[in-house]
């Protein structure tokens, strides 16, 4: 009995004794257990701090290559401004040295016989469509090519507008009136689409209002606007001959001060004319020169003030600066004055003339178009771009460099010259 009892306690004891080393057991497991914890979180925090550092360095990855894509956008249309604006303007140092030249041969071109408007629309009609680039070769060539007029036909004849300098919209607008039009009239020779873009053109041409330069009621402010070489000073001394004929008292204001030798060509054309101008010191504030001008005009009781300005277009911000100052001298010391802003541009230059057209129209209210030089270029389709797509209408022409070859803009002779006919 002492022994069962004895026994019993022993396996007691025993069983303490393994609950005692149990729980010691079960305290190492809970250190441990922690120990390890604590070593996941030091290694989670440093991974975490790792993908934080990596994250961090792939976004400034990501930004600098975004930084670099802009950098080289920008870079790239810069260049492209640039080379729009050196295409756009004639290199100034050799115009210095070749602008006496230049005048001395324009002057001989003028005290040659004069001529009447047949030839000035001669020379138009010459210009042109002398080659078989121009509008009328291409047309005549396409029609001929087909026998029956089709959706291939269209496009081909979208494809010569559209290379022609008409613009993208204005030709869209030519074919569907041409389908349309082949359609109600139930044409069926390709040789009779020709009467019928013709007509499509001038309908077009007509749509903006009328193109005459406005010098009504006087006094009349004209100022002239455009980039170096597009036939500016030579455009003023037409209009200023133009105005002349008709009665008028002109005076010219060389508002080109940063050009060497814009006054002097100026001046050359002023006698030729016979017509007074105002004229500072070469770089002197073209703003100023106009202010004086206007004064002189008030006091000389001018009928027509005609205005050069500076054609530097280095930038939109330049050239806002430049002819906003006149501008604002205008407004407040002529407001009374009947305002004229026209815009001349090369014919010659096609797109690029577009181009400069939609600039001048951002930073002035151009008033009206001068185009120039529709003698010497077969790619008159220029002037129905530019007049619809910036809704400006052309208001002078220039064929030519003498003292009369500057022609009031009409439609049906501007697209009967186009096409090779007789006015
Ligand atoms: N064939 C032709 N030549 C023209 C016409 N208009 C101007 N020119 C010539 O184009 C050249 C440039 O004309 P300018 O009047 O000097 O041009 P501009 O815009 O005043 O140039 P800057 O004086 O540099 O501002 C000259 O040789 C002109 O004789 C034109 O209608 N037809």
């Amino acid at each position: 009995m002492f022994k069962k009892f004895f026994n019993r306690l022993i396996k007691q004891e025993k069983t303490e004794d393994s609950a005692v080393d149990k729980d010691v057991e079960s305290e190492d497991l809970e250190r441990d257990q922690e120990e390890v914890e604590d070593i996941i979180e030091t290694e989670e925090v440093e991974i975490e701090e790792e993908l934080k550092v990596d994250k961090e360095s792939e976004c400034i990855d990501v930004k600098n290559e975004a930084e670099d894509q802009i950098k080289k956008q920008l870079d790239e249309s810069n260049k492209q401004m640039e080379d729009v604006s050196l295409t756009l303007l004639e290199n100034p140092e050799h115009l210095d040295e070749t602008a006496e030249a230049e005048m001395e041969e324009a002057i001989q071109v003028q005290n040659k016989e004069g001529e009447g408007p047949l030839s000035l629309f001669k020379r138009l009609k010459e210009g042109l469509s002398k080659t078989k680039q121009g509008i009328t070769g291409k047309v005549d060539e396409l029609l001929k090519s087909y026998k029956k007029i089709d959706e291939a036909l269209f496009e081909e004849l979208e494809e010569i507008l559209i290379t022609s300098d008409i613009g993208v919209k204005t030709t869209m607008e030519i074919i569907d009136g041409l389908r349309d039009k082949i359609k109600e009239k139930k044409v069926s020779e390709p040789e009779q689409v020709k009467e019928l873009l013709k007509e499509a053109l001038i309908e077009i041409l007509q749509r903006l209002p009328d193109a005459q330069v406005n010098i009504e009621p006087g006094p009349a402010i004209v100022l002239v606007v455009g980039v170096n070489g597009v036939g500016k000073t030579t455009s003023i001394g037409k209009m200023a001959h133009r105005f002349k004929q008709d009665g008028k008292k002109v005076l010219l204001a060389a508002g080109d001060t940063f050009r060497a030798a814009a006054s002097e060509q100026l001046e050359i054309w002023a006698q030729r004319v016979g017509v007074e101008v105002v004229k500072h010191q070469e770089g002197s504030d073209p703003a100023a020169v106009i202010f004086d001008a206007i004064q002189a005009a008030k006091a000389r009781k001018v009928d027509v003030l005609i205005c050069d300005t500076a054609g530097r277009l280095h930038n939109k911000k330049n050239l806002m600066n430049e002819l906003g100052k006149v501008f604002k001298v205008v407004d407040r010391e002529y407001g009374e004055a009947t305002k004229e802003v026209l815009l001349v541009l090369d014919a010659t230059t096609g797109q690029n003339a577009i181009q400069q057209a939609k600039t001048f129209k951002e930073v002035a209210n151009i008033t009206g178009l001068i185009l120039t030089k529709l003698d010497g270029t077969a790619k008159g389709g220029v002037v129905i771009g530019i007049s619809q797509e910036l809704t400006i209408p052309v208001k002078l022409i220039g064929v030519g460099e003498k003292m009369e070859d500057l022609q009031q803009f009409n439609a049906t002779d501007f697209v009967k010259a186009l096409f090779g006919e007789e006015a």
